[in-house]
């Protein structure tokens, strides 16, 4: 297991927001948590990234705790967030956006750069462009690319599909097959459950800050709650 999640409870501001949250990933997964808004998707990444302490439970990452530890160190272990709404630098460059991704290995800045912009020719064709003049889809791949920078064993997607049209929605959806291609392996949260389902190894559904279902991709995608809350209708 690259990734367990072991009873986690996250409190914000006085709330509870996510209750006896566990899950695993395996190395060279890709997994997806489904969910409507406001589930506790987000808050679940914030807290793997070391941004939020959880109340109770544990995380382990390549067998080792990490809840209670700095962002920046979780980033050095191998774990690295492309975060919901992008967060690009706007008024820095594609190429400035990606030199700081991996501020924190700068002896292979040069050549994980170069293998960045072979993977997004856009963004090579845009590299010295400002990161805010970008389209959505652009700026997506951006993010990613900046979170790939740091050589994550381990990348977590928050809603990568947010906001982009359907062709651009497919196309970074194979953009992370071809990352766990490369051997990173994949969390992603997602409200597109079609999409998000079509790639995943396996998947956990969120309601109420609860993990309410698990299966693989496939097993998720045929169960009736499943296609009637998220797919938009019944089997038959
Ligand atoms: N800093 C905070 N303080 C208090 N409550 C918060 C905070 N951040 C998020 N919440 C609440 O936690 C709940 C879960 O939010 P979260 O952003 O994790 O959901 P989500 O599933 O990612 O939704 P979306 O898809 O809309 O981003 C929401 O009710 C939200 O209002």
């Amino acid at each position: 297991m690259l990734l367990e999640v072991r009873s986690l409870d996250v409190q914000l501001g006085g709330l509870p927001i996510l209750h006896d949250i566990s899950l695993h990933v395996d190395s060279g997964e890709i997994v997806s948590v489904l969910g409507a808004n406001g589930v506790g998707k987000t808050t679940l990444m914030r807290t793997l990234s070391g941004l939020y302490r959880p109340s109770r439970g544990e995380i382990l990452f390549n067998d080792q705790p990490i809840q209670g530890r700095s962002a920046h160190a979780i980033v050095q272990a191998g774990l690295a967030q492309a975060p919901e709404g992008r967060q690009i630098f706007a008024d820095m460059t594609v190429d400035e956006n990606l030199v700081l991704g991996g501020i924190q290995q700068p002896a292979k800045v040069a050549s994980t750069r170069t293998a960045m912009l072979d993977m997004f020719p856009v963004l090579r064709e845009r590299r010295n462009q400002k990161a805010g003049t970008l389209s959505g889809g652009e700026q997506q791949m951006l993010c990613i690319a900046r979170a790939l920078m740091s050589h994550p064993r381990l990348l977590l997607l928050d809603e990568p599909s947010l906001g982009l049209a359907p062709q651009l929605v497919k196309r970074i959806f194979a953009l992370v097959r071809d990352i766990r291609e490369t051997g990173t392996t994949v969390l992603l949260v997602e409200q597109n459950a079609r999409a998000a389902l079509s790639i995943s190894d396996r998947a956990y559904v969120m309601e109420h800050g609860k993990i309410v279902l698990q299966g693989s991709g496939a097993e998720l995608a045929d169960n009736e709650r499943v296609r009637e809350a998220y797919l938009g209708g019944s089997a038959a």
